[in-house]
């Protein structure tokens, strides 16, 4: 389990995380969203002893993570770093070997790892001559290979076209599976919603969403309802707290002072007899991102 407790840290008097806490279970996924600038690689390198947090404390299994324990986790950075002139395979070899894998035990498992993200290219390539996408897969697999506890991914989904973030979605998803706890960063709105167990949203160094999809978007409903039921238009014009009614097909779309009047709502048209559908329009996440963003900043 990672533990993030009051985290700190400014740049020259600027302060760009201020009182993080967070946790992340083990065999969780945690999506980090937030604006360009917003914090998420600074809390990153201080997760990794990058950077030395102002105060504050980070644990992992109730200790602090100490160099000794770094071989568990497995960084993809943001700054993708390959060296060029090397092979698919030295370069897979050389990032394992710095986690402690040995390279035979590393070369055993390349082609399975290339199969698995579907790497165009052979482990005898140089690096160079594979195309943006695929350099990054082979980056990819150079931070997982050698099976880590741990995994942070900086921006992974970032220059992979859709087929690609699929089989990496699915890669996220077979290691929490395997037991894995998983920290990633991402723009990609759909992505984060589709694999995280929790979503964390970052403005200016401070967490201003912190939950599972489901709870973000609850607490964002548009007070909004759809229904279809017994209930007659007349019927939910003289609801108290009803604002007004729209007639689309054989659904009313209802519009209401709060999530209050939906309960509401829903109990007169179960009393009638007869609920067929009741939705709740919610914000998406990309809504609430964009809600979030342009919220006025608040003071410390
Ligand atoms: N070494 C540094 N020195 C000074 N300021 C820094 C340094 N590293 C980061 N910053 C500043 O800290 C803030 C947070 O940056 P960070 O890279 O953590 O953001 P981010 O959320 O990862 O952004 P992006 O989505 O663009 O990658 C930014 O204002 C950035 O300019």
């Amino acid at each position: 389990m990672l533990e993030i407790i009051d985290l700190n840290k400014s740049f020259k008097n600027r302060k760009v995380i201020s009182h993080e806490n967070f946790s992340v279970n083990n065999g969780e996924i945690l999506g980090l969203i937030g604006q360009n600038g917003a914090g998420k690689t600074t809390t990153f390198k201080m997760i990794l002893d990058l950077l030395k947090p102002d105060s504050g404390t980070i644990l992992w299994n109730k200790k602090p993570l100490t160099q000794k324990e770094h071989n568990i986790i497995g960084f993809l950075p943001e700054d993708r770093g390959l060296y060029p002139n090397l092979t698919v395979e030295q370069q897979i070899v050389f990032f394992a070997e710095l986690r402690g894998q040995s390279p035979k035990v590393t070369k055993l498992k390349i082609q399975r790892w290339m199969d698995r993200f579907d790497v165009k290219g052979k482990p005898s390539d140089k690096v160079k001559l594979l195309s943006k996408g695929n350099q990054q897969k082979v980056q990819l697999i150079s931070t997982l290979i050698h099976d880590p506890k741990f995994i942070i991914l900086d921006e992974p989904f970032s220059g992979l076209d859709p087929v690609n973030a699929g089989l990496l979605k699915k890669g996220i998803k077979d290691m929490k599976d395997a037991g894995a706890t998983i920290i990633y960063s991402s723009h990609d709105m759909a992505n984060v919603e589709q694999i995280s167990d929790k979503i964390i949203m970052l403005k200016n160094g401070r967490i201003v969403l912190n939950g599972t999809a489901d709870d973000i978007k609850n607490s964002y409903s548009k007070n909004k309802i759809i229904i279809q039921s017994a209930l007659t238009k007349n019927d939910l014009e003289n609801i108290n707290g009803v604002m007004s009614v729209k007639k689309v097909a054989d659904k009313f779309h209802v519009e209401i002072k709060n999530d209050l009047i939906g309960n509401k709502i829903a109990s007169q048209a179960i009393s009638k007899g007869a609920l067929i559908e009741f939705i709740k329009d919610r914000s998406t996440l990309e809504e609430i991102f964009q809600i979030k963003t342009t919220e006025p900043k608040t003071n410390e």
